[in-house]
């Protein structure tokens, strides 16, 4: 019996109930290690669905904004032990699914319980503040209110911590969710369900539906009822989103791309910038928004800095992610190495001198896998469509300068600005980068990848509909104030 025989069918959960789509379809999510595997068959839902499910939600939330906060918490709080007892089987599906390494799935589902557990304890928390009124009999305060129904819009490099991060504020602060996960990890979404079923939310607050973005992502953005849409994804996709909202008067949150900048200063310690820009550049296969992709590198430190960083990258070991040896898995799918492919490409029509990978690995066990060998261009110039645009995959752009001043120009000199870092020991460059970088999250001596869930998190630019998420800073988006004035 093949493989594809025995793999299961995840539904849809809707209104408290795991159901089939009314289409009748469904869709197989394969392993990017090997697209013969099929982790699993999704529902490809229709209109109807979804709107079955926000219906669902809108029912639901009447009840659920009525609960204490620290009653919406307790939820969160089993949500997050049910996830904990399942944490290796979650990362081990989240590995065959979208190819991340299973340290990587690991550590990523361990982040999804502590942000169920951050947001459990926010329903305790204070969500508002007495204001001194003009009138002395009087008492002015700010309390807030849930939007109602939120639509959240995924995508398949974060399975398990982007749905929670989204998710878990909705919840707390009062709304009702519809998830709509990218279809390529729907079997981690649904999994991730599973443990909000396991925690026994009431029927309806809790929501999801697989199938097409062209059709439930952006059902989600135009439906009626849907009074919140949070978005993380590509720019085209996010913009169509952010407009279907606007044009309806649902408040959006975009999160997009990145197109990150190291700097490596003349006087930084250059091994731990080489671990950092390996780890931001090519961990999770440089599938993150937050990922590494240009390093920017003063001249008076660049071959030595070229030199050890080659030493470094050529040790790596890319291979399926579930075996211990590998250090890089796949890409998440095959468009997702075609992108990476073409973009290899254009570095050297443009020009670019190709200094490591670029290409397939030769190894015959990983050919029916979407691998790409960790890629290093050399002679970068800031034109370069290397250096402008976001790739989404394992390939560092060398850029040389002269002056740290020209390295943050540079640095600032594109579309996007999420995250950003510096290799330095000198307080000034530090300071000037804090000051003069427009990005959303700076890191000094750190890579540019590593979101802490308790922080504001979001970008700057393009890369962001310049709302944040994450810490208290979600409060902002799900929910709304008002401003209450009472007088006997
Ligand atoms: N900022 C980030 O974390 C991410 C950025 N990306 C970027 O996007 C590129 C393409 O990746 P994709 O998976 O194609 O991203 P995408 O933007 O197409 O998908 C993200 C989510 O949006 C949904 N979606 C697709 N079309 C939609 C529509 N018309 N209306 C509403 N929702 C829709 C998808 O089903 C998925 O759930 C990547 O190469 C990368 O550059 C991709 C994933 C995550
Ligand atoms: O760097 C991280 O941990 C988060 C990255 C992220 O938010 C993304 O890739 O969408």
């Amino acid at each position: 019996m093949s493989t594809a025989l025995k793999a299961p069918t995840y539904l849809n959960y809707i209104n408290g109930e795991w159901s089939a789509s009314a289409s009748g379809e469904t869709a197989a999510s394969i392993s990017p290690a090997n697209r013969n595997e099929t982790v699993g068959y999704v529902q490809v839902s229709t209109a109807q669905d979804l709107d079955h499910a926000v219906q669902s939600a809108k029912q639901a939330h009447k009840a659920w904004r009525k609960l204490a906060g620290s009653a919406r918490g307790d939820f969160l709080y089993k949500a997050a032990s049910a996830m904990e007892k399942r944490l290796d089987e979650i990362a081990e599906t989240m590995t065959r699914e979208m190819g991340k390494t299973l340290p990587e799935a690991k550590g990523e589902t361990a982040r999804g319980i502590a942000i169920l557990r951050y947001y459990a304890g926010e329903g305790m928390r204070k969500i508002g503040d007495v204001i001194p009124s003009t009138d002395s009999e009087a008492l002015m305060f700010t309390t807030r209110v849930p939007l109602g129904v939120v639509g959240v819009i995924s995508p398949w490099n974060f399975p398990v911590a982007i749905p929670i991060w989204k998710m878990a504020p909705a919840l707390i602060y009062g709304n009702t969710v519809v998830l709509k996960p990218a279809q390529e990890t729907a079997v981690t979404a649904a999994k991730v369900i599973e443990c909000f079923v396991e925690a026994g939310f009431p029927a309806g607050v809790v929501n999801m539906v697989t199938g097409k973005g062209s059709v439930i992502g952006q059902g989600l953005a135009e439906h009626p009822d849907v009074n919140g849409i949070t978005f993380t994804g590509s720019n085209q996709v996010g913009k169509q989103v952010g407009q279907a909202a606007l044009a309806r008067g649902a408040k959006y949150q975009l999160e997009m791309g990145g197109k990150n900048p190291v700097i490596i200063a003349a006087d930084a310690d250059l091994d731990l910038a080489v671990e950092g820009t390996i780890s931001g550049g090519l961990r999770s296969t440089g599938q993150k928004c937050t990922a590494t992709s240009r390093v920017i590198v003063q001249s008076a430190v660049y071959d030595e800095f070229k030199q050890k960083l080659l030493d470094k990258v050529q040790s790596i070991t890319v291979g399926d992610g579930l075996q211990g040896e590998s250090w890089m898995g796949p890409c998440a799918n095959e468009n997702q190495l075609q992108t990476v492919m073409s973009y290899i490409q254009k570095g050297i029509d443009e020009g670019a001198e190709l200094l490591h990978g670029g290409n397939r690995p030769d190894d015959a066990g990983l050919a029916d896998g979407f691998y790409v060998t960790p890629t290093v261009f050399d002679n970068v110039k800031p034109s370069m469509t290397i250096a402008q645009e976001e790739i989404f995959g394992p390939v560092l752009a060398l850029i040389k300068v002269d002056t740290l001043e020209q390295a943050i120009e540079i640095a600032n000199d594109v579309d996007f600005g999420l995250s950003a870092s510096i290799y330095t020991s000198s307080i000034s460059n530090l300071l000037s980068f804090i000051e003069d970088m427009e990005a959303g999250l700076v890191r000094v001596n750190a890579e540019t990848a590593g979101v802490e869930l308790q922080a504001p998190f979001g970008g700057m630019k393009q890369s962001s509909s310049h709302s944040r998420e994450q810490g208290q800073a979600a409060i902002e988006f799900f929910t709304s104030i008002k401003t209450v004035f009472v007088k006997s």
